[in-house]
């Protein structure tokens, strides 16, 4: 029988939910089957471009794709998940590459990992941008806190002269946050009874968003007050693209860990 830690669709290979022993890691608007395209929520995959730093689409185009899901399977308490697309070149007309993007996922116990690659299949060098887009669910986020980041040098696309993380804690108000962080150390999310474990690997930074009160009302696709429901902690490639030569492949981890609850 296949568990059903995992709730997931084939656009944009998108996971909407990972239930860890009874805790959902993830928000996912409940407006999100109202609109076309991506949730908003769950863990978008951002490729080839993170957000608008280009001339693509925001976020690249294949979140907004149908990938194939070669395997779903359950095993000694684990389930799997292997999602694929097979870019050839010119079916993307503003994008002349060849790709194989690949997302594996793995959910057991109280962890979650997630696996994505990108190899370059055609003839011709490209870089990217982009990564996971991972929302966070926490009970208020005016409450919940980041660990790990204190030092590292920020860019904050509100407050241009900060350039450090000098606080040991980072907290929320209620103004939007979108911070990039020039790193990717592992983090804590703490978030009342919930403590959550993020470690990356080839990754080189972490963005922090959160649309604070303001930023929500500009997005439909979520209910008024929602905003506090999470906290995006996204790993991702923005400041240094990755450059695949032909045959050359990128391997970037995402590992969520539920580390402790309160009685
Ligand atoms: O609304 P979306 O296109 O999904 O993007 C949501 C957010 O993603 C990232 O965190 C970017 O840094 C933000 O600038 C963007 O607003």
């Amino acid at each position: 029988m296949v568990m059903t830690l995992l709730t997931h669709r084939p656009l944009g290979a998108q996971v909407l939910q990972a239930d860890l022993s009874g805790t959902p890691v993830f928000y996912c608007s409940p407006l999100a089957s109202q609109f076309m395209g991506p949730a908003r929520g769950g863990v978008p995959v951002l490729f080839p471009q993170f957000a608008d730093v280009g001339p693509l689409v925001k976020h690249g185009f294949a979140r907004n794709m149908d990938w194939t899901l070669l395997e779903h399977g359950a095993d000694a308490g684990q389930e799997r998940l292997h999602y694929v697309l097979e870019i050839a070149k010119g079916d993307v007309s503003v994008w002349p590459h060849a790709v194989r993007l690949e997302l594996e996922v793995w959910a057991q116990g109280q962890r979650v990992d997630f696996r994505f690659t990108v190899l370059n299949t055609g003839d011709s060098e490209f870089s990217f941008t982009g990564g996971l887009h991972p929302y966070f669910a926490v009970d208020d986020s005016l409450q919940a806190r980041v660990l790990g980041l204190q030092g590292l040098p920020v860019s904050d696309r509100y407050q241009p002269e900060l350039t450090r993380q000098d606080e040991a804690e980072l907290q929320f108000g209620e103004n939007i946050v979108e911070r990039l962080y020039a790193g990717s150390p592992a983090l804590t999310l703490l978030s009342g009874a919930t403590r959550l474990k993020l470690t990356a690997s080839n990754f080189s930074e972490w963005m922090v968003w959160n649309p604070g009160r303001e930023g929500a009302q500009a997005l439909k696709d979520l209910p008024d007050g929602d905003w506090r429901q999470f906290i995006c902690i996204e790993p991702v490639r923005v400041r240094q693209p990755v450059v695949l030569a032909v045959g050359e492949k990128f391997v970037g981890m995402l590992g969520v860990e539920v580390e402790e609850r309160a009685a």
